[in-house]
């Protein structure tokens, strides 16, 4: 992928913080050891479009996460707004239809610098039952293999998905289709949240161009040393 070519490694880490302050020192001591930032729904609301230019500032590709989901007029202003901020990758859900899809393509391809979008499939958070709960009866892979088919004949870029999806949605979407993946836990680290989930060894093993790695790293004692030692396990499993 033409993004994390010239990337240390293919870890985007959330900086899922309000305070800017610490948002910018976090980002300082990790550059070096990530290949780039993932600013999403926290950090925006309390810093804005600002915030996200200073942390862009900081010299590491940014996938502004935001997730946009509404009728296609309103996601076509949105997706024009972020591609003025400077950012590398933005996102959109993929349930908001073709329709939408095509409005943020073509927001994106309309902006001075297009960034990459990616359609957010089945949020990591979410097994069978939680998808049946809101009244989608297929698996989370069936439903994921769906949503990124969905985005790809709309022309988005790629996907967010779960490790456990990569393999079919790298065989019916080909290979030049991007992936980005969160639910990313080294071993012993804990879920929290998170209910499908994969090592970032074996999710690179299953086919992840990008990973999205937040608590991992951010809430370890040592954020820096966190960011390193699984840089080290995937340079040392995946190269
Ligand atoms: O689009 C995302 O980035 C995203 C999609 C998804 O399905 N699951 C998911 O966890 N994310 C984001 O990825 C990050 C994961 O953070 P941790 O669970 O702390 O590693 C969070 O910032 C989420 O907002």
């Amino acid at each position: 992928m033409g993004l994390t070519s010239t990337a240390i490694n293919p870890i985007y880490v959330a900086i899922d913080r309000p305070d800017l302050k610490g948002a910018l020192e976090l980002a300082g001591v990790l550059k070096g050891h990530v290949g780039g930032l993932k600013l999403g729904l926290e950090f925006v609301t309390a810093n804005g479009p600002a915030g996200v230019r200073e942390m862009a500032a900081v010299g590491l590709p940014v996938f502004l996460d935001l997730k946009f989901h509404d009728i296609p007029n309103t996601v076509h202003a949105a997706v024009k707004a972020a591609c003025e901020l400077g950012v590398a990758i933005i996102n959109v859900h993929a349930a908001g239809g073709p329709a939408m899809l095509a409005a943020a393509r073509d927001a994106a391809a309309a902006s001075r610098t297009p960034p990459k979008v990616i359609a957010v499939t089945v949020l990591t958070s979410l097994n069978g039952d939680d998808l049946a709960a809101t009244g989608v009866a297929a698996s989370p892979d069936e439903h994921a293999v769906r949503l990124a088919l969905l985005a790809k004949s709309n022309g988005l870029d790629g996907v967010v998905c779960s490790a456990h999806e990569l393999k079919a949605i790298r065989t019916r979407c080909g290979p030049d289709f991007m992936t980005i993946v969160p639910g990313i836990r080294p071993a012993n680290a804990a879920d929290s949240d998170q209910k499908r989930i994969m090592t970032p060894e074996a999710a690179m093993a299953a086919g992840a161009d990008l990973l999205v790695i937040g608590r991992p790293i951010t809430a370890a004692a040592d954020p820096v040393e966190a960011a390193r030692a699984i840089g080290v396990t995937l340079k040392a499993n995946c190269s």
